[in-house]
């Protein structure tokens, strides 16, 4: 019950986030660029993630997770397999934004349009959407969550921190070049709805940063005939995408960095690679346990 009515209370307070936007959205925009950010050397600092304590600090919820990181760096991918191995629900904002637009409601072309430049919906109608997800999720006993694509604006991240707890925000990186082409190769099952990806990746390493081999994730048979792209995984839109995501959404880590409570996690390949290695960063067995207390030094 405790999980409901503190869902319940963040759910008034978010649309109570809402009416006093004027006054933090002016406020974003002079922070909304990365090139005036000064990032100083504590920011930087691995932070000492409370990830036992966060079990133990409120045995009756699920997890409460942010995934952080460019257009097709695999948040949905990582984020639905520990929402299943954690028991939360997945929520991610980008498909909340495309099935109201499925819904052809009153804003739904408006919607589309910004979405299919590569542009940032209003906070009001990504708030909206979200709180009715969330409250939707209360109704039917949903625990916890981890939110994909939310937030991504320093101004949303500020106003979720003032109505819910986040225990942990992971902050998925890969290398630009790797990024856009997993965005070209992605194709969708109209029918079941699963995510697939065509692209064959084999990029060879240069100074620090790593050789990348990715084999495409093919449907099965069943799908293959009903694959669709994304209207907005287009070259043109994926990069208006990710810059944005440097632009807007690059200062959330920051954000979330400062407050120690960002995980930094590099994509070192395809699936079978990194999700071991992804449990291992989160101290996850693969049955979702703690495997052991957590130790992140500087
Ligand atoms: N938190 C958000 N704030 C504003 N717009 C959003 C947000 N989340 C999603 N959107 C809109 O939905 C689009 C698709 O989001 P998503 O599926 O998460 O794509 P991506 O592959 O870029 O991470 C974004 O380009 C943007 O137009």
């Amino acid at each position: 019950m405790a999980a409901v009515s503190r869902l319940r209370w963040t759910m008034k307070t978010l649309k109570a986030g809402l009416q006093q936007q004027p006054r933090s959205i002016t406020w974003t925009r002079s922070m909304g660029h990365a090139a005036q950010l000064s990032i100083d050397e504590e920011e930087w600092r691995q932070p000492n993630l409370p990830l036992e304590g966060l079990h133990s600090r409120e045995k009756d919820r699920g997890v409460q997770w942010v995934f952080l990181g460019c257009p097709g760096v695999g948040k949905g991918t990582y984020a639905s397999r520990l929402a299943k191995l954690l028991d939360v629900p997945h929520i991610a904002m980008g498909d909340l934004v495309r099935h109201e637009i499925m819904q052809k409601s009153a804003m739904a072309e408006q919607l589309q349009k910004i979405m299919g430049a590569g542009k940032l919906l209003p906070d009001e109608v990504i708030f909206n959407l979200l709180t009715r997800r969330l409250e939707n999720g209360v109704s039917r006993g949903e625990s916890g969550f981890i939110l994909d694509g939310f937030p991504r604006t320093v101004n949303q991240a500020e106003i979720m921190n003032e109505v819910a707890d986040i225990d942990l925000v992971v902050n998925l990186k890969l290398r630009e070049d790797v990024l856009v082409t997993k965005c070209l190769g992605r194709r969708i099952c109209s029918q079941c709805g699963g995510n697939f990806n065509v692209a064959s990746i084999d990029v060879d390493g240069y100074g620090n940063v790593p050789r990348i081999y990715m084999a495409p994730l093919l449907p099965p048979p069943s799908c293959s005939s009903k694959m669709i792209i994304r209207a907005d995984d287009t070259e043109e839109v994926v990069r208006a995408r990710l810059r944005v995501y440097y632009e807007e959404s690059f200062p959330v880590e920051s954000y979330y960095r400062s407050k120690g409570m960002l995980l930094d996690f590099d994509v070192a390949g395809g699936v079978s690679e990194t999700w071991p290695l992804l449990l291992s960063a989160l101290n996850l067995n693969d049955k979702g346990a703690i495997q052991k207390r957590w130790t992140m030094t500087a």
